[in-house]
Parts: structure tokens; C-alpha cells; sequence
């Protein structure tokens, strides 16, 4: 049996741990987290949950969670979770961060990127990174999980292969990218009320967006130099869903095959990436629910660009699927364990 705390149990993301979570027999959820909701119901702030969690929701004492549970998961704002770690906590539980604060190793750049100041650098360099394909063998021992972002995981998976065969140039990239409102968390802000989302698509972060420098990052590591792009996030009007369409300038005239058998040779044994047949284009709802990233690509030879293409659930392939994921990996269970959901549709 595996103990589990949950701090943010109340946001999006949270929920989304706990709906998982829920269905396996090996998992105990034994700290439902919050800040506004401390001794309230937990089912009464997700009526989902009625009749099938009794818990009172708990605070956010990390040292107390930490001699309770095998990992914690902190699915909490920006800048949390490096206020409370520290090494006592690590020598008794695991840790799985939703949120940014070990992704990026610079700690200059998070600090610039975020205007937030890091109370914790000290395990920056320790944590791993949680994108289960690339870094599975670093996750098997991992103490902290820097679980991914959403835009970066649809990103990363959709371009890495091909910066890492040297096909396309990486200095080329532009990410255009969109995703549903729950990307935003369930905090109220009038961006985000009905009648501003509803029936309008408008970008947002155009050029200073937060998941710049971690997908610079991480395709960076992949390229072996320091990786510029342009990626512009918009927000639409659906509850779920992240769609990534990248660009990129090809080195030389490539053929479809060659292409296809690029993405076949990196996910071909990937149980959570599906490179989708020739002409195809990954859509939001064709995943939504399950932890599936669908990706595919087009060549233009016009322009001898490539583009490439993602769709994925912010909420769990994005978030808590990813997260579960790695803590299937850190405890040697199987790796899609409680994780085999079949997308919804409709
Ligand atoms: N939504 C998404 O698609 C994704 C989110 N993430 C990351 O997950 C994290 C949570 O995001 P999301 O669920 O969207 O956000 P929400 O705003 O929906 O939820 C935030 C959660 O954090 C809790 N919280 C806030 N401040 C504190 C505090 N001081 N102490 C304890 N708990 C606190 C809130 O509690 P309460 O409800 O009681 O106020 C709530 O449970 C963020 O870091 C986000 O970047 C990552 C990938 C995707
Ligand atoms: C629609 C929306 O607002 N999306 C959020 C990203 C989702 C998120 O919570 O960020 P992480 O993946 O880094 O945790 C944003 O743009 O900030």
C-alpha cells in the first residue's frame, strides 16, 4: 500500500489527483490539502466526490504529511513548495512538485521568469525533471519530481525527436499553442469568467509566457546548444485540452518515411505517446480524460518547413497523469498503472 498527501487537493489539478487516484487499490489518500477549506468536507467542495470521499480537508504542514505518507504531491501556486521543503522532509517521503519550482535549473532565469524568489535552490539540482519518456532512468531514484507543464510536455514530445536527429533547426522554433480554461486553475479571475472566455480565443503572454525558458530548456538539453524560440499561448473557450502546431526550418529535403520512422523509433514503445497515421491531426478530443499525447507532422516542402503537431489533456497527461506516472516509476510499479483511461468522447 502506498500512503499518499495531496496539498492543493482543492484546485484543478488537485482534483484531478484525487479522481485518479481514487480508482486504485494500492493508493491510500490519507491528507486531502487546502488553504480556504481547512475542516470543511472535501466532498463538499467537489460534489464528485460525494459518497466517495469522507475526508475533511487538512492544511499545508508538510513536516506533519511527511511522517504519514510515502510521497507527497504538491499541486499549490508557484513558489510553495520551495518554501517548505527541506531535508528532514526528504529523508522520510517523496516529493512530486506540480508546479515550477525545481523545473529549471538556473535559478536566476526561474527567479527572473516568475518575479518570485526561491526559498529552496538548494534541491534545484537534485530534482528531476518528470518527463517520464526522457527521463525515466533518473525518475527511478528521484527523490523530488519536478512534474513537467502542460505546455511543455505537449511541446517537448511533439519537437524533441527531431532536434535530437538533427533534422530541423533548432534556433527555428515557433510554438503556437492553446489550451482550456482549467490551464488557468479554479481561482477566480475575470479573465477567465464566462462571458470574457466564451465565443473569443485571445493569445496571452506573447513573448514573456513562464513555460518559455523550461521548453528552451529542455530542447536545449536535447540539441547539446542553447535553444531560442518564440511560443505564443492562446486561451479557448473549452474546459480541457492543450494543442500545440510548432514550426520548423528543416535542414534538407526529408521524406515522409524518414520522418515517420524519426517518431516511430522514439515512441514506438511509448504506452502514453500515439504518433497518428499520415494525415491525421492530433485533436483535443481524442484525448481528453486519458493521459495519451497524440502528435503528428506535415512537411511543407514549399517552404521546406516542418510542422508539428500535439494534442493532450492539460489536466492529466499535462498534470496529474504525468504525475502519477512518475510515482508509478519511483515505486517500480508499472508505468501505466491506474492509468490505462480510454479518452471521453463525446
Ligand atoms: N491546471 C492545470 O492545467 C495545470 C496546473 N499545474 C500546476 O499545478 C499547480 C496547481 O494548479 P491548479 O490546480 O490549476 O490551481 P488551482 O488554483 O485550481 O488550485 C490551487 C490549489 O493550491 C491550494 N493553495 C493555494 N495556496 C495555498 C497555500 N498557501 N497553502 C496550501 N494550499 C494552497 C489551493 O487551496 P484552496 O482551494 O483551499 O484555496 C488549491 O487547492 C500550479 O502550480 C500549476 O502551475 C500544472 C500543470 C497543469
Ligand atoms: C490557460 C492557462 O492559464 N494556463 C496556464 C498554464 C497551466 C499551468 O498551470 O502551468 P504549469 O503547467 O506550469 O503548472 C498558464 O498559462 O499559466
Amino acid at each position: 500500500m502506498i500512503n499518499v498527501g495531496i496539498i492543493g487537493s482543492t484546485g484543478y489539478a488537485g482534483g484531478e489527483l484525487v479522481r485518479l487516484l481514487l480508482q486504485r487499490e494500492d493508493i491510500v489518500i490519507k491528507w486531502f490539502g487546502s488553504k480556504s477549506y481547512i475542516d470543511k468536507r472535501y466532498s463538499d467542495i467537489f460534489q464528485n466526490m460525494f459518497q466517495l470521499v469522507d475526508n475533511i480537508c487538512m492544511d499545508d504542514n508538510m513536516g506533519e504529511l511527511a511522517n504519514q505518507v510515502d510521497v507527497i504531491f504538491t499541486a499549490t501556486p508557484q513558489g510553495f513548495c520551495a518554501s517548505l521543503l527541506n531535508e528532514d522532509i526528504l529523508g522520510k517521503t517523496k516529493i512530486i512538485d506540480l508546479s515550477a519550482d525545481y523545473r529549471i535549473k538556473d535559478v536566476n532565469i526561474y527567479e527572473e521568469w516568475y518575479g518570485i524568489k526561491h526559498e529552496s535552490p538548494q534541491f534545484i539540482q537534485e530534482a528531476v525533471y518528470g518527463l517520464c519518456e526522457i527521463n525515466r532512468d533518473q525518475i527511478k531514484s528521484a527523490r523530488i519530481i519536478a512534474n513537467p507543464g502542460c505546455y511543455p510536455t505537449c511541446s517537448t514530445l511533439a519537437i524533441y525527436p527531431l532536434i535530437k536527429e538533427g533534422i530541423i533547426d533548432a534556433g527555428s522554433i515557433i510554438i503556437d499553442a492553446k489550451s482550456g480554461t482549467s490551464g488557468a486553475g479554479r481561482g477566480a479571475k475575470v479573465g477567465n469568467l464566462y462571458c470574457e472566455v466564451n465565443e473569443s480565443i485571445k493569445a496571452y503572454g506573447v513573448s514573456n509566457h513562464r513555460h518559455t525558458p523550461e521548453i528552451e530548456e529542455q530542447l536545449s538539453l536535447v540539441s547539446g546548444g542553447e535553444i531560442k524560440i518564440n511560443f505564443t499561448p492562446h486561451l479557448v473557450p473549452m474546459n480541457r485540452g492543450i494543442l500545440i502546431t510548432a514550426y520548423g526550418n528543416l535542414q534538407r529535403v526529408v521524406s515522409y518515411e524518414e520522418i515517420k520512422g524519426i517518431y516511430d523509433k522514439y515512441y514506438k514503445n511509448e504506452y502514453f505517446v500515439r504518433v497518428l497515421e499520415k494525415g491525421v491531426c492530433p485533436e483535443t478530443k481524442w484525448v481528453e480524460g486519458s493521459n495519451y499525447v497524440d502528435v503528428n507532422f506535415q512537411i511543407d516542402p514549399r517552404t521546406n518547413r516542418i510542422i508539428m503537431m500535439g494534442a493532450m489533456d492539460n489536466l492529466v497527461k499535462g498534470a496529474a497523469g504525468q504525475a502519477i506516472q512518475n510515482m508509478n516509476i519511483m515505486f517500480g510499479l508499472e508505468e501505466n498503472k491506474g492509468l490505462k483511461l480510454v479518452p471521453m468522447f463525446p
